[in-house]
């Protein structure tokens, strides 16, 4: 098993290396492959959607990046490296490294992320320190980041439940930020906002990869969300991906008539289009 620590670079002039590379990745219950995924890349500042109905396998595969699909008891396979660093079979240790400080979670539900005891900042600052930060170090790179995302300082001495479900995803994301790192795995971060919040969380995404060069992983099931933020878009189905191309190419000119499908359930799509 490899520890090499990529430099995103593999010598001069060449092409910056994917900060994620995933080959020949197998997740399986028992007999069954739930993800079994030939190639899939992502570099520094792209936004890849990975689309596909219930079950096809988008989110397991966005734990397969941050080492986590071991943890949902299934038997994986196959490669996964973050920036050149093999993650199927690292120990923990290092995988706990690697998140936070080189890709991190946005959920679906913030609200899971933070203890509803504690003001979310303690959460943050907690986690900022666990990653080696002194006291007065993690105060101030937690309101950079909180900057970063467009709230004030003060939002951070505030509860879970006295902020908004936009404002609780902005904090998730501000402490993926704060930690350093490069590559956002969120997993339906805006299904659960109304669609004015979704639309702000798409901008503050698609703004911090413009600022800071970061890559994201932007797992949905619906295509119109997909289609206003990627670079790309990978259509996942039973484990697989089926079409892995620019945004506009996949929208425009679908190779298969599942992409079809989704198309036309994403009747918001389907009038932008028009
Ligand atoms: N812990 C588990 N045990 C058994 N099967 C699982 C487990 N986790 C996921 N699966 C199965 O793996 C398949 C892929 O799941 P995954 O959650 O990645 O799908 P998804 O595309 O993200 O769907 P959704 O949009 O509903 O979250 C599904 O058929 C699911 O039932």
């Amino acid at each position: 098993m490899s520890t090499e620590q990529g430099s995103g670079e593999t010598g001069p002039g060449a092409a910056p290396a994917p900060l994620l590379a995933v080959r020949g990745l197998r997740i399986a219950f028992g007999p069954r492959a739930a993800v079994d995924l030939d190639e899939l890349t992502l570099r520094s500042g792209e936004i890849l959607g990975l689309a596909g109905e219930s079950g096809a396998g988008k989110s397991l595969t966005g734990l397969a990046a941050l080492g986590l699909a071991r943890h949902t008891g299934a038997e994986v396979t196959g490669s996964v490296r973050l920036d050149g660093a093999e993650l199927v079979g690292a120990p923990e240790r290092r995988l706990r490294r690697l998140r936070g400080g080189t890709a991190a979670l946005i959920p679906q539900s913030p609200s899971g992320a933070f203890n509803p005891v504690l003001p979310v900042g303690a959460t943050v600052l907690r986690a900022l320190r666990l990653h080696g930060d002194g006291r007065g170090a993690a105060r101030r790179r937690a309101v950079e980041a909180m900057r970063m995302v467009r709230l004030e300082e003060e939002h951070l001495d505030r509860y879970p439940h006295q902020l908004s479900g936009g404002q609780l995803q902005r904090v998730a994301i501000a402490l993926g930020v704060a930690l350093g790192a490069r590559l956002l795995i969120a997993d339906e971060p805006t299904s659960a906002l109304d669609v004015t919040v979704q639309a702000e969380i798409c901008a503050l995404l698609a703004g911090l990869r413009d600022s800071e060069g970061l890559a994201i992983l932007f797992v949905s099931h619906d295509l119109a969300v997909l289609a206003g933020l990627c670079d790309r878009i990978a259509v996942m189905r039973g484990g697989r991906v089926i079409e892995d191309r620019p945004t506009a190419e996949l929208v425009g000119a679908p190779h298969h008539d599942y992409t079809r499908e989704l198309l036309a359930a994403a009747p918001r799509l389907e009038a932008s289009d028009a």
